[in-house]
């Protein structure tokens, strides 16, 4: 879990994740998710934050209204793990239900 994904898999990871890029200046992943409002997307970071602290995986994330630019990294490991993909998925989950 804690084994920093590379080469296919990690193209595979990404294709799996419909939105999510490699960032541009650092090893990890990066998406924009934008709600209806600011209510929405206030109420999904606060639904994902629970989970990302049961899981201790913590997103970094701005927002600004209705917009929330979200990367992920696992620090301990340096770049992107299967840790990574599965907050990732769970992030893509719980805005489906959103909308
Ligand atoms: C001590 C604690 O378990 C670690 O610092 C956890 C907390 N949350 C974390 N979140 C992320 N994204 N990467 C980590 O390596 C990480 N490590």
């Amino acid at each position: 879990m804690r084994e920093k994904l590379t080469g296919p898999k990690r193209e595979q990871a990404l294709r799996a994740l419909p939105g999510w890029r490699e960032a541009d200046d650092r090893d990890a992943i990066t998406k924009r998710f934008v709600f209806r409002d600011f209510s929405e997307a206030f109420g999904w970071m606060t639904r994902v934050a629970l989970v990302a602290e049961r899981m201790d995986h913590h997103p970094e994330w701005l927002n600004v209204y209705k917009t929330v630019e979200v990367t992920l990294s696992t620090h301990d490991a340096g770049g992107v793990t299967e840790l990574d993909a599965a907050l990732a998925k769970i992030m893509d989950g719980i805005a489906a239900q959103i909308r």
